[in-house]
This record gives structure tokens, sequence and C-alpha cells, in this order.
């Protein structure tokens, strides 16, 4: 014995109930009984067209014509010659639909008993017609009538089922019509008197679990068009999958959280006789689907499915007056029950003082009004406070029965949540374990499902979505880079970068799907203009998982966006200096907020582009060393000059190169001035622990006052007209058997930088191009140095330092 269930898409069109009839016909554990639901959206037209007659709109004859004519069209379709016993089935059935309706429209009223009767309409029409096929295919069926087999109370809209009469019912019919297929309408049932009930939406299901539960079937396949059970909502995560083997127990978790592949109470009989539940696709049979069964084969996975349900409001019962009396609790779920309000979640803090309650969102009002009048004298006397509903939640769950073997689970569910910025309002874990509850705002639902998925599913590929700021010489290298090490960056560490948004000063491009790397340049600049403000807030509202602003602009503006963001939980990577050199308040709030919101604020170009410098001092200082002194150089820009510089070219020249090479500032007046190696020392002065302001470092400034006094242009034609200037410092130090060398000084909390003739065999002498090179003398460092050394700058280097910035940040 074998039981076929075939939900509405399965019979919507007569293509469809011949593939179900081709399916159940190829059952192989005979007899088959197929339980049918309405053909896809009848239900739904149904309670319309109840509800316009009882409402005296009289549209509800045209509705009904249409919802005739779509069943005359598959009636006639699935009857070979157009003539067959269908399509005056159909007429039969919705003439006394007909009376019916009319029925209603003079009453101008809508009974529960009588939408009942209505509903049941369409799984008459269903099953009566993939009865009729199937026997004028040559198969032995017989058309059975729910109602006589499915025996319920009168509670209409929602009967439940006495399953000692159901089952005699079942065996009687069973005894009288051995029929080798019985096709039974799925949804409804009668109670004693034989007036038709339904057993709530989705009740077919159930329904055809009732009929294997009572003639104790091998198995009970549901047909649907989805293949199974899936690891979570694939409307909301792309990479869902469907899980092979699961347990009764679980299927039950996932489908009473929003899994709606199956009807929650369905499981329940099967479960009771050990009777293996198979969720199969219509549409591909040949996929494996999901087979729900007492002991599925113990696998690796901890996690089975992540569920989620929205529209859910918390009830918050909070005060000094519930520590330590007993009843509260009772007397909060009897008013609630009273309303007849589904209490979805409840949390109860070990303290006492406060029970909090999940229930659906059209709940709250009656339900506060409920409890309000309940506690009245509790509120009145200040005992308590008054209920306090939250609303525009959602419950996202993590499901699997092998989670109460492994800690660590939790952990890492609010791990993943909360680097994301996803707050969790309330948490429910059962002692068995099988369940861990989260309830979130509705609008992160998508985003948390992800994450999630990706944290416990995808052992390669997470998601990680970057917000360009400044595609300029630094950011355009990136880009490039990114593009190149898409595929090695899944394959090896399990990343898939996403680069959202691009925005310069005048365009900014976005696509959600992540853009094309290779043609940006173009579609740049076609796009429209963002302004800076409104590009923050896009990553807000985009609320995308793993997100990340890379900026790579020299703007104090950009920089100012940080706090908004890191706020949001959206990680900060940042080559631009502007915002761990402006004020120590800015900076150390910066900081903070990056460790109190969970994202990273990563900017190690800020320093030697991609020297592990700062890496290297933050180690240093997080194992316990102090830093006593730093002696550096810190300017790739200088460095270059002073390396290329002798006199046979104009000193201008050679400035100029170092721009036209990428290693200057946007605006090299920084570079020239000092103001850049000063910004440089601050924040590794800040990095080792000192709270110092830029006025606390002593800049010592080669460049002729003149050379500073105007714009770009004028800083050039400048530094020709001082030629001779520079031409007698490089002497004096060529003189001395010296090298020029652009020095920043740290030592007790103040520091220095300037120009400075450095002798052969100091260790700042032998600097080559525009290497930078730091030497930190620690309390473990004391006589030698620990030395870092390399390039200092250019577009390649620096882009490459905040790649690995991105990943760190994507790693975290
Ligand atoms: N070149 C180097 O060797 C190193 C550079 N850096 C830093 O990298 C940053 C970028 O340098 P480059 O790429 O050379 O500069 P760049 O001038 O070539 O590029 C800057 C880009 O930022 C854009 N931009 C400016 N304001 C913007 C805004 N409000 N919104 C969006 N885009 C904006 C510009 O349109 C331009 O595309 C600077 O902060 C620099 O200090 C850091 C370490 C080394
Ligand atoms: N302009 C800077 C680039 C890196 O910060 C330099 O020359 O060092």
């Amino acid at each position: 014995m074998q039981v076929l269930k075939f939900g509405g898409t399965s019979v919507a069109s007569a293509e469809n109930i011949r593939k179900s009839i081709a399916i159940a016909a190829a059952a192989k554990q005979g007899p088959v009984i197929m339980v049918v639901s309405a053909l896809g959206g009848t239900t739904d037209a149904l309670i319309g067209i109840g509800r316009a007659a009882a409402t005296a709109d009289g549209a509800y004859r045209e509705t009904l014509n249409q919802l005739e004519e779509r069943h005359l069209g598959v009636a006639q379709e699935l009857s070979a010659d157009g003539q067959g016993p269908e399509s005056a089935l159909v007429r039969a059935q919705f003439e006394e639909l007909r009376q019916l309706c009319n029925g209603i429209f003079a009453l101008g009223e809508l009974s529960t008993r009588t939408l009942d009767k209505l509903m049941s309409y369409g799984e008459l029409l269903s099953s009566r017609l993939v009865a009729s096929v199937a026997a004028a295919q040559g198969l032995d069926a017989v058309w059975a009538d729910a109602r006589q087999l499915i025996r319920t109370n009168s509670r209409f809209g929602m009967a439940e089922v006495d399953m000692a009469v159901t089952e005699r019912l079942v065996a009687g019919f069973n005894a009288q019509h051995p029929a080798a297929m019985w096709v039974v309408p799925g949804f409804i049932g009668a109670d004693a008197q034989g007036v038709t009930t339904t057993l709530g939406r989705g009740g077919s299901d159930y329904t055809a679990a009732l009929l294997a539960a009572a003639l104790k079937a091998h198995v009970l396949e549901i047909w649907t068009d989805v293949s199974g059970m899936m690891t979570a909502d694939p409307r909301l995560v792309r990479s869902a999958r469907p899980i092979a083997r699961i347990s009764y127990q679980e299927a039950m978790e996932l489908s009473h959280f929003g899994a709606k592949v199956l009807y929650p109470p369905t499981i329940q009989p099967v479960m009771r006789r050990g009777i293996p539940l198979w969720i199969k696709n219509t549409f591909a049979p040949a996929d494996y689907g999901t087979l729900v069964e007492v002991e599925p084969p113990r696998t690796a996975a901890v996690v089975q499915g992540i569920s989620s349900i929205g529209n859910l409001a918390l009830l918050n019962l909070e005060g000094s007056g519930m520590v330590g009396v007993p009843g509260f609790s009772m007397r909060l779920f009897a008013a609630l029950a009273r309303e007849r309000i589904n209490v979805v979640l409840i949390t109860q803090s070990s303290s006492e003082h406060s029970i909090c309650v999940g229930v659906n969102e059209p709940d709250t009002t009656p339900a506060q009004v409920a409890v309000d009048q309940e506690f009245a004298v509790e509120i009145a006397a200040g005992r308590i406070e008054p209920l306090r509903p939250e609303r525009g939640l959602a419950i996202v769950a993590l499901v699997g029965e092998n989670m109460k073997d492994h800690p660590g689970i939790s952990g890492k569910l609010f791990g993943a949540l909360g680097q994301n910025g996803i707050n969790i309002r309330a948490t429910a874990q059962g002692a068995s374990e099988k369940n861990i509850s989260t309830v979130i705002r509705a609008a992160d639902v998508r985003k948390a499902v992800n994450v999630l998925h990706e944290a416990f599913f995808e052992a390669t590929g997470k998601q990680v979505n970057l917000f360009l700021l400044g595609p300029g010489n630094v950011g355009s290298k990136l880009l490039e880079q990114l593009a190149q090490q898409q595929r090695h960056l899944l394959e090896k560490l399990g990343l898939q970068l996403r680069v959202v948004a691009i925005a310069n000063s005048r365009h900014c491009l976005v696509n959600e799907a992540g853009l094309d790397l290779t043609t940006w340049p173009a579609e740049l600049g076609e796009a429209p203009p963002l302004p800076l403000a409104d590009f923050t807030q896009l990553i807000i509202d985009r609320n995308l998982r793993n997100s990340i602003l890379v900026d790579v602009t020299a703007d104090p503006a950009a920089a100012g966006c940080y706090a908004q963001l890191l706020e949001k939980s959206v990680a900060v990577v940042a080559c631009n200096k502007v915002a761990c050199s402006s004020d120590y308040a800015s900076y150390a709030r910066l900081k903070s907020l990056s460790k109190e919101f969970n994202a990273s604020f990563l900017f190690e170009t800020n320093v030697g582009a991609a020297l592990p410098i700062i890496g290297t001092l933050n180690d240093l200082t997080r194992s316990g060393d102090v830093v006593r002194r730093m002696e550096a150089v810190l300017s790739g820009t200088l460095n270059f000059v002073f390396n290329h510089y002798d006199g046979t070219r104009p000193f201008a020249e050679v400035v100029r190169q170092a721009q036209i090479e990428g290693y200057t500032e946007p605006d090299p007046r920084l570079d020239l001035s000092g103001s850049d190696v000063a910004r440089k020392i601050l924040i590794l002065a800040r990095e080792a622990g000192q709270a110092m302001e830029m006025s606390d470092i002593q800049i010592e400034p080669f460049l002729p006052p003149a050379c500073l006094a105007g714009d770009v242009a004028a800083f050039y034609s400048q530094m020709a007209a001082h030629e001779a200037h520079f031409r007698a410092l490089y002497d004096a130090a060529t003189a001395a058997g010296k090298r020029l060398k652009f020095v920043a000084r740290y030592a007790d909390g103040k520091a220095t930088v300037g120009l400075q003739q450095v002798a052969l065999g100091h260790d700042l002498y032998d600097l080559r191009g525009k290497d930078n090179v730091v030497l930190f003398y620690t309390d473990r460092y004391i006589a030698q140095p620990l030395v870092v050394k390399g390039a200092g700058a250019g577009a390649e280097v620096t882009a490459s330092g905040v790649f690995a910035d991105i990943i760190r940040a994507a790693r975290l």
C-alpha cells in the first residue's frame, strides 16, 4: 500500500494531471491511494467568491464563471474526444456551487460552516476529474469521498480528526472497494452529522498522512513542485539545496518554522506508525527529494536546515512583582488562550523579571488588550508594566538533531549574526537542542538566513560585498587585482568577493549581483552621480551580508562616513589616511566602534603601503611588548626623490617623475611638505598606544616656504625657481659622504620628522628606490631593532595591501 499526495501545482493543468496519474500508476507497492489538492489557486478563488457573495457583491458570479471555464478547459483537454464525462461532471459540480453562492448572497452571510462547504468543491472537483481520467486510461480506479473516510469534530475551518473512527471508516471502505487505486479529495472531512469540514489550509498533506497511518502504508509520498525540503528558503538563499534524508523531528521543526513544503500536522500520524514520508517533485521525478524517516543515516551535517517565519511580534511582560510569584505565566498564557492566540515562541529570563512571548503580528492588539486586562490590578499597583509589544520581527531558526552533541553551534550562530550587525531581540532553545530560534528584525531576515547558510552549509563561497570609493591610481589597480584573483579566492579561501558599487567624485555604478570588473571603466563614465551621503545610505539600505567599504580616496569627507557604517557593522578598509590622522578622539571612536559592532576597521596601507608595519606593531603590543622608540623612512616619494636627485636634472622634474610613477599623494605638496610623513608617524604612535595629536609632531620642513604658498602648478614652478636650494642640500650631504633621508623619529611620546644627512653604515643609509623602513625598539627589541623594510609606495603594492586588508576583514 502506497499513499501519494499531489499538490495544487501537480494538478493545475491537464498536462500536470496526466503526469501525476502516470506517477501514481507506476507506483511499485500497490494498491495506491492518490490524494489530490484543488487545482492551484482554486481555494483562494472560492474564498473570494464566498466573501463577495456575502457582501452583496454580484461580481462573484463572473468569478465563478471564470473558475468554471478553467475547470472545463482542463476537463475538455483531458477527455480524449472532448466528449468524455469530465465536462458534465464539472458542470454538475458548478451547478451546486452556484446554488450555494446564491444562498450566501441572499443571506448576506458566510459562516465558517458554509465556507468549509464552499472550499470543499476545489478538492471535490479535482479528485473527480483525476478519478475519471485514471479510469478512462484503463486503471482500476475509484473515487473515494474523503467525507466518508475522515471523521472530524465540528470545528469548521480547522477541524480536529477522530483517528479511531477514521481508521474504522477507512478499513470499512477498503473492505468494500478492493480497487487498485483510490482517488481521494484532500483537505476535507465530515463531522458525525456528515457536515463537510476542512482540516486547515495545506490540509491535503494531512489527509494523505491520515490515510497512510490508517492503512499502515509502506510509504507516504508528497508530490509537489520542488525537489524536497531545502536547507533554507530558496527564495531567500540562492544556494539552498534539498536535504536528502531527515528525521521526523527535524522535518517537523522545519515545517513548523516556515518550510512550506509540508503541512506541519502531516508528520505526526506517519511518525506514530514509523511510515517513511518522501517528498518528491512531480516535474523532476528523477530527483531524489527528501526522505523523512525514523532514523536517517548519521551524516556530518550538524544543522539540517534554516527556517524563517515573518510577521512576528514580541510581547514583553515585565515587572518586579513577577519575581518568585507562582502563577504569572499561567495567567499570561490563559489570557492569550482565551483569545485563541497562538504562542509561537517563549523566553523567560532566569531572574523571572520578564517573560517574552512571540505571537503572529495580527494578534498583537488583541493580545495586548487581553493581557493588560488580566493584569489590570498589578499594573495599577505598579507591580508590573503594561504589556510592551514590538512589531516587525521574524524568527530565524537552526534545525538539526545532531546539534545536541556539538558545542559551539549557538556561538557560531550568534557570532555570524553579530558580525553582520543583526541584533537578536530574543532567543529560544529547548533542552532537546533540535531547534535554536532567534528573533530578529524582519528587515534582516534575508541577510541573516544567507549569513547562516554560508556559515553552516557552504564550506566554500562566503559572499563578501565590496563598496569601493575612489577608483583612481590605487583603486583601479585594486579592481584589476580583484578581477584576476576571483577564482583563486573562491577555490583557496572560499571567498566570493563581489564589487557591488564603484564611485568616484562624479559617478556611481551599482549592481547588487556584482559589477563586471572588466567593463567598469566605460560603464562608470555613463553612470549617474551619487552624493557621498547617499552612497553611505545605499550601503546601509542594501543591508547585504559581509559588506565592506573600501576607501581608496584621499577625501576627508569619505573618512567622515566610517562611523555611520561601523555602527551598522559594515567593515571599513581604508588607504585614505585622513581618519587615523585626524583628531585623536575621532580615531579612538572609530577603533571603539569597530570593537563594539564587531566590524573590521583596517588601514595597514596608511603607513608603508603594503608593508606589514601596522600589523607588526599590533602584534608586538598585543603580546604585551612596549614600543619605546621608532626610527623610520616613511615617504616613498621623498626616498625616491632623494635617491634620484643628483643635480643633473632639476629637483622639480624628479618630483614630477615620482608623481607620474604614482608614489605621491593626489596632492604632492603633502609629501614634499613632510605632512604625509607626519601623519604616518602619528598613526604609528597611536597604534603603539600614545594618545597623540598632529600638533604634537614636530615637522622640520626643507622646502622654501614659497613652494607651498600657491597651488600645485605654483608648487612646481617655485621648486624650479629654488633649484639652487635643493642643489645646496645635495652638495652638502655628498661633501660629508652622507645621503639625504627624510626621517621620522618617535621616542617617549614625542615625534619629529625632517630631512637628515645619514652616514654610511646607518640602518637608513642603504634604502633604495621608493623603499620605506621602520626600526622598532621595544622592551624585547632593545639593542637590535625589529626592522620592516621594502617598497613603500606605488599603486600596485598599495592595492595589494588594501586587498590583503579586504581578505582579513572578509575572514573575520
Ligand atoms: N600611491 C601610493 O603609493 C599610496 C597611496 N595611498 C593612499 O591612497 C589614496 C588614493 O591615492 P591615489 O589612488 O594615488 O589617488 P587618485 O587621485 O589617483 O585617486 C583618488 C580617487 O578618489 C576619487 N575621489 C575623491 N573624492 C571622492 C569621493 N568623495 N567619492 C568618491 N571618489 C572620490 C577620485 O575621483 C579618484 O578617482 C590616498 O589616500 C593615498 O594617501 C596610500 C598608500 C600608498
Ligand atoms: N605618498 C606616499 C604614498 C604612501 O603612503 C608616499 O610617497 O609614501
